[in-house]
């Protein structure tokens, strides 16, 4: 299985943002990538005022990747967008995945929102916007057990043990708009530990650079294997990097070091 994450750097045009995340999504398609996982919010990022009216699963933003996924004949997350809810003050901000024939295979709901004030540096009131989700999805990508999170959610370890022992996952996946001031020192250390904890390979597709007053994000792509190596990165500025998962690699880190069939609680 190959896996490429793109990262783009997601502004107040949402025709431009999804012509952007096709265009990345070609060369993955091109350089032989089964799977590819675009950042959270990849259809838009930027002030509020602009944001398009939130829709359904099959609205403009499903339509669309679903039938990038079916032209290209590739599997993509497309992670994430404003979902409508029931509450019109609210939305979901939810994931989607579509397989070769486009053909939605599963959607995940961010549960973890972001609400984090660091004075001077970051203020962010997710929840006054956005519902939680409450459920953890894996999804089976040709046999791979693949588990979904968004960005935040990388903080809480919880979520991705139960990806990782219940779900089964082997392969987790993390889009995000990871914060410039907290992903210099985070987002790396949180993702390998992820990776390394749950003996998972992590693939994770950020957005990069500016995209509003305040909002600047850190991207620094990676995929990353069950060992905590990073096995491949993108640069700052958009772009991709693919890498291949050795899933004989997994099995035997998960035999030699058994530390996930060894938990005691
Ligand atoms: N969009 C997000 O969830 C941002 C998360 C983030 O930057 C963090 O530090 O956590």
């Amino acid at each position: 299985m190959r896996v490429a994450v793109c990262q783009l750097n997601a502004r107040d045009d949402r025709a431009a943002n999804l012509a952007a995340a096709e265009a990345l999504l070609a060369r993955a398609a091109a350089a032989g990538a089964d799977l590819a996982v675009l950042p959270e919010y990849v259809d838009y990022l930027g002030p509020a005022k602009g944001m398009p009216e939130p829709e359904s699963v099959d609205g403009v933003v499903g339509e669309f990747f679903a039938a990038v996924a079916r032209r290209l004949g590739i599997w993509v997350v497309a992670g994430s967008f404003h979902e409508a809810g029931p509450d019109p003050e609210h939305t979901w901000n939810t994931l989607l995945v579509f397989d070769r024939a486009g053909a939605l295979a599963a959607s995940y709901r961010k549960i973890h929102l972001y609400d984090v004030e660091i004075p001077g540096r970051v203020s962010y009131l997710e929840s006054a916007t956005v519902t939680p989700g409450d459920q953890p999805v894996v999804v089976d990508v040709e046999g791979l057990r693949v588990g979904l999170s968004i960005c935040y959610d990388l903080r809480f370890p919880e979520l991705y043990r139960q990806l990782a022992t219940e779900g089964g996952a082997q392969l987790l996946v993390v889009p995000a708009a990871f914060m410039m001031h907290t992903g210099r020192d985070h987002w790396e250390v949180l993702l390998r530990a992820r990776a390394i904890e749950n003996q998972c390979f992590v693939a994770a597709a950020g957005q990069t650079g500016d995209h509003e007053p305040g909002r600047t994000c850190f991207g620094r792509s990676m995929v990353v294997d069950p060992w905590g190596t990073v096995l491949s990165q993108v640069p700052d500025g958009p772009g991709l990097a693919v890498s291949d998962l050795d899933l004989d690699r997994l099995r035997t880190i998960r035999a030699e070091l058994p530390s996930l069939a060894n938990r005691r609680l």
